[in-house]
């Protein structure tokens, strides 16, 4: 379980995050949804200590995140809003096992843990492929591969549709939803929620750096307007 208790977050004079509480449970497929700026960014960055609390505490399968980094990294795969940004390695294998290969792994280990990554993004055999040479849709899921190579049971995800054309979204979203299936609890914030309106067991509304927790695809749900599929759900 993922749980903010009493979480405040300011960058500098700016609070972004103001007394926000809120649990995501095992298994869970939570979609975090609000306004540019809103700060659902931040939000997922405090769930692996990429950010501390400045007061409140975010803990994750029951132990407080910032006391225990190497356990909160290993438990929650992080996808970052450009995948560019992630990737550390020029080839999908490489990249791939950069995590393993850091939890000290044996080869054999590594390479079993890239070979079912890869399979579970329908990305397999494609060890010695260059990633500066791949679609963005295939980056996306390669940077999704990075993280469930570390094998978490949670994975958080930063707008991982921004930049996809259709066919792309559709398909990392089919990812999305077979690793739920499969039991990996997901956190995926989005300006398109319609996308993954079906498989979420709960929508995540961060406004004026509060959340409120609906269950139900809520049309009133506020999200940029940047998109034609985000007009229409602010329109309802
Ligand atoms: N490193 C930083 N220093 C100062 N302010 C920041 C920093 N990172 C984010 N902010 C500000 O905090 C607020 C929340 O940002 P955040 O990136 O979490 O929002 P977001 O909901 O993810 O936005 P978007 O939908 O545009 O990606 C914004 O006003 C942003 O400008």
């Amino acid at each position: 379980m993922i749980a903010f208790d009493t979480v405040t977050y300011a960058y500098g004079d700016t609070t972004v995050l103001a007394d926000v509480s809120l649990t995501i449970d095992d298994g869970a497929f939570a979609v975090l949804v609000g306004p540019n700026g809103s700060g659902k960014s931040t939000l997922l960055r405090l769930t692996n200590g990429l950010l501390v609390p400045d007061s409140g505490t975010v803990s994750v399968d029951g132990r407080i995140v910032s006391e225990n980094l190497v356990a909160a990294r290993t438990a929650v795969g992080m996808v970052f809003q450009h995948p560019r940004d992630q990737f550390v390695a020029a080839t999908v294998g490489a990249d791939v096992a950069f995590g393993p290969e850091n939890l000290g792994l044996d080869r054999r280990e590594i390479d079993d843990r890239v070979d079912r990554a890869l399979a579970a993004v329908n990305m397999e055999g494609r060890t010695t492929d260059r990633i500066d040479a791949l679609s963005g849709g295939e980056q996306a899921r390669v940077a999704i591969a990075g993280a469930l190579a570390m094998e978490p049971t949670h994975l958080v995800l930063d707008e991982p549709f921004t930049g996809l054309d259709d066919p792309a979204r559709r398909s990392v979203r089919d990812q999305l939803r077979t690793l739920s299936r499969d039991g990996t609890s997901i956190v995926v914030s989005t300006h398109t929620p319609r996308l993954v309106s079906d498989q979420a067991d709960h929508f995540v509304a961060l406004e004026d750096g509060r959340v409120r927790l609906v269950d139900e695809f809520d049309s009133g749900l506020k999200t940029p307007a940047d998109d034609p599929q985000d007009s229409r759900v602010q329109e309802g």
